[in-house]
């Protein structure tokens, strides 16, 4: 199947949705950070981006049944107190709509209109059925910084990833890697896409340039090889794999999903993510980034070496770090985890090598 019409509705609802969010990052206050229970930060662009892709997914495509396991809820925002912040993602979906020449003659929206767009984010996903998986702001922590975000959507048929768009407003056309202007506004803005067996596209997120086929970096020269990891804490279980692996250059720290879009168009050759404490990956951190790196001829797969597996409902079932790199790569990088995790303690050397992890904190 090609998915022509949930592509095409999905990249729409996407640029949307990044269109809002590049106007918040830009007058965005330190007050306007919301704190949710988990600690990490949401803002008005979260909630509005996710209420845009849900509208314009349902009315771009008119499902009989719409299923969408997204990352934000609404109950703060219901909450005595929230009606002045509600007001204002109200109007930022309503502004970002009415940017939409298709959009012109569409009904007013009420807040309750936003807030149950929001809900309609509550499906579990699953291995059945269509499910669309949306992370509204990816690297939120970074959006508020002024720095990397992705707004991020996949189609999942049958527990399969099928399709994924990706908007990266602040992502460099060229490297990100090789960005020695790291200030440099110019341009940014780069909206990857890929559907199954289609391979991998960028195109800049503003104008009408046509796509680009992206594909992994050939490199095999791990002394030449990048690596990339998240912003926040350093994990010292990288350092040890990329020692082992011989990369001589630090890592390169960006928040989101975008350190995917990396390495699918080749800036870098590794992304690793362990983390350091019991974390749990939810689907919409990865399905996006997943099917675009594989579509580009990368792999992602855990410590074991074993595909993700996006059919278990809100979060990926694997135990262990995710791993993305190249095919070529990939035998040595996993050889350099298990080696680096023996000698960490985090594996048992006595066990089958089949990754069973004794618990990393
Ligand atoms: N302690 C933690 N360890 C690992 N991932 C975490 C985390 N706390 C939050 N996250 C997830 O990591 C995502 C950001 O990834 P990255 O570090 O690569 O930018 C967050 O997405 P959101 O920003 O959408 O909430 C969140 O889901
Ligand atoms: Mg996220
Ligand atoms: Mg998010
Ligand atoms: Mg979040």
């Amino acid at each position: 199947m090609s998915y022509e019409k949930e592509l095409a509705a999905a990249k729409k609802a996407v640029s949307l949705a990044a269109r809002l969010s590049q106007g918040v990052q830009k007058t965005l206050l330190q007050s306007e950070v919301w704190t949710k229970s988990d600690r990490t930060p949401v803002t008005a662009a979260d909630f509005g981006s996710q209420a845009l892709v849900s509208i314009v997914l349902e009315r771009e495509l008119q499902p009989e049944t719409f299923s969408l396991v997204a990352e934000e809820e609404t109950g703060e925002l219901r909450k005595k107190g929230s009606e002045v912040f509600l007001e204002g993602i109200t109007k930022l979906v309503k502004d970002t709509l009415a940017s939409e020449e298709s959009y012109a003659d569409s009904p007013p929206l009420s807040t309750e209109d936003v807030l149950n767009a929001i809900d309609c984010g509550k499906s579990e996903g699953g291995c059945s059925g269509y499910h669309w998986v949306l992370d509204p702001i990816d690297g939120t922590r970074g959006f508020v910084r002024g720095e990397q975000y992705a707004v991020g959507l996949a189609l999942l048929v049958e527990g399969k990833v099928v399709l994924g768009v990706m908007a990266c407003p602040n992502l460099p056309l060229a490297s990100v890697v090789c960005e020695t202007d790291k200030s440099s506004k110019e341009n940014v803005g780069c909206l990857f896409f890929a559907t199954s067996g289609s391979g991998a596209y960028v195109q800049p997120l503003e104008g009408n340039s046509l796509p680009q086929k992206v594909g992994v970096s050939s490199n095999e020269n791990l002394e030449e090889a990048k690596f990339l990891e998240s912003y926040h804490k350093p994990i010292p279980l990288h350092s040890s794999i990329a020692k082992k692996l011989g990369i001589t250059a630090s890592p390169v720290r960006m928040d989101s999903q975008a350190k995917y879009a990396a390495v699918s168009r080749g800036d870098a050759e590794i992304y690793l993510r362990f983390t350091l404490s019991g974390h749990r990956e939810t689907i919409w951190d990865h399905a996006p980034g997943f099917i675009i790196t594989t579509e580009a001829g990368g792999v992602v797969c855990d410590a074991a070496g074993k595909s993700l597996d996006f059919s278990k409902g809100k979060y990926l079932a694997h135990k262990t770090g995710i791993i993305v790199t190249t095919k070529k790569l990939k035998p040595c990088v996993l050889k350099a985890v298990r080696e680096a995790m023996e000698e960490e303690k985090l594996i048992s050397e006595t066990h089958n090598r089949n990754c069973t992890l004794s618990v990393y904190v």
